[in-house]
């Protein structure tokens, strides 16, 4: 099955690199603004198949979208990322115009497409592919809880000083440094609450530095991040593909779940061929309901910035 990933910069291409490596895509196609630099960026990851042992057949293409045509899912990474001391919020102005016309090329040659939108600030993005795309809420999916969560389980390995393998937890909620909402009351090691090993003050860095995980790599990098963003990103390709039914924390539109509608925002969902076969309800604290509801406010506010 055909992956369209618009945007061979960094995330777009290690999108594709990841993708290409689990050997479950026949083909990736990368679509860019920039002469030439998808058709690169395609050969440089075709020249390591046989290093690596794929067989997905990856190509380039300067904006010609008929060459994505037919695609099952595809991957909106295009627009600029933030510099160290910016918010991803800052970003709606420039990446607003380019979501929406990329959403409306990629739809014109995949009616049936499934998108996963990428591009900051996430939430807003998914919501505006939404409102302008005409595709049905199960097939846009907002990549953010997926790799929010893989940064909590790093934060908690960390603190409790045992292998990520032993950990698991989720981030619902925005995909903001403010709005991130760790599920630190049902993270666990080995099905035992983490909250048996940690101390509050543990507990509070390690919420503190998850929300911030994005942040705090722009800070080092110059630029945010790209390795965890493709890897989460193709961990939701192949969960459709290959029809996995898995359960990962994804912004969707909500329809009166957790008491908000109108809105794209982190909740877990089950993931298989058709998108967002589900959404899961699970029991939050008083607190995190708080919390969600903020995040929620907040997100609302941005998309009010949005102009159709
Ligand atoms: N949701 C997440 O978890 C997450 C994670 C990482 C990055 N991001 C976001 O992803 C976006 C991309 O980040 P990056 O580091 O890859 O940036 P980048 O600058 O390396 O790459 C972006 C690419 O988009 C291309 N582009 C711009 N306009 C285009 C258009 N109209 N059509 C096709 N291509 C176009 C650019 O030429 C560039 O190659 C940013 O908005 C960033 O904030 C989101
Ligand atoms: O932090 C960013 O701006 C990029 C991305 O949303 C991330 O979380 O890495």
């Amino acid at each position: 099955m055909k992956v369209t990933v618009v945007g061979a910069g960094a995330v777009g291409a290690s999108c594709a690199e990841y993708i290409a490596m689990k050997n479950f895509a026949s083909e990736v196609v990368l679509v860019d603004i920039k002469e030439g630099f998808a058709e690169g960026k395609a050969m440089d990851l075709m020249q390591t198949a046989s290093l690596n042992g794929f067989d997905t057949k990856i190509t380039g293409t300067t904006g010609d979208y008929a060459k994505t045509a037919g695609s099952k899912v595809a991957v909106i990474t295009s627009g600029i990322p933030r510099k160290p001391g910016m918010t991803r919020e800052e970003l709606i102005g420039i990446n607003a115009g380019i979501v929406k016309d990329v959403t409306e090329n990629l739809v014109k040659h995949s009616p049936d497409v499934i998108i996963i939108v990428v591009s900051n600030p996430m939430d807003t993005m998914a919501y505006l592919v939404h409102k302008t795309s005409g595709l049905p809420k199960e097939k846009i999916i907002g990549m953010g809880g997926a790799l929010d969560s893989a940064r909590f389980k790093y934060r908690l390995a960390e603190a409790l000083e045992s292998p990520i393998s032993d950990v698991d937890g989720m981030v619902i909620a925005a995909h903001s440094d403010t709005g991130m909402l760790p599920l630190y009351s049902k993270a666990t090691r080995n099905g035992v609450p983490v909250s048996e090993f940690l101390s509050e003050e543990q507990k509070a860095s390690v919420i503190e530095e998850t929300k911030v995980g994005g942040a705090t790599l722009t800070k080092l990098l110059g630029t945010s991040a790209w390795y965890a963003p493709g890897a989460a990103v193709s961990v939701m390709v192949q969960a459709i593909l290959c029809d996995q039914k898995k359960m990962i924390p994804c912004s969707v539109m909500l329809d009166g779940e957790y008491g908000q509608s109108d809105i794209c925002l982190g909740v877990p969902t089950i993931i298989g061929k058709d998108g967002i076969e589900s959404i899961v309800n699970i029991t939050l604290t008083a607190e995190e309901q708080l919390k969600f509801a903020e995040a929620a406010k907040a997100v609302k506010e941005v998309n009010g910035d949005l102009k159709f």
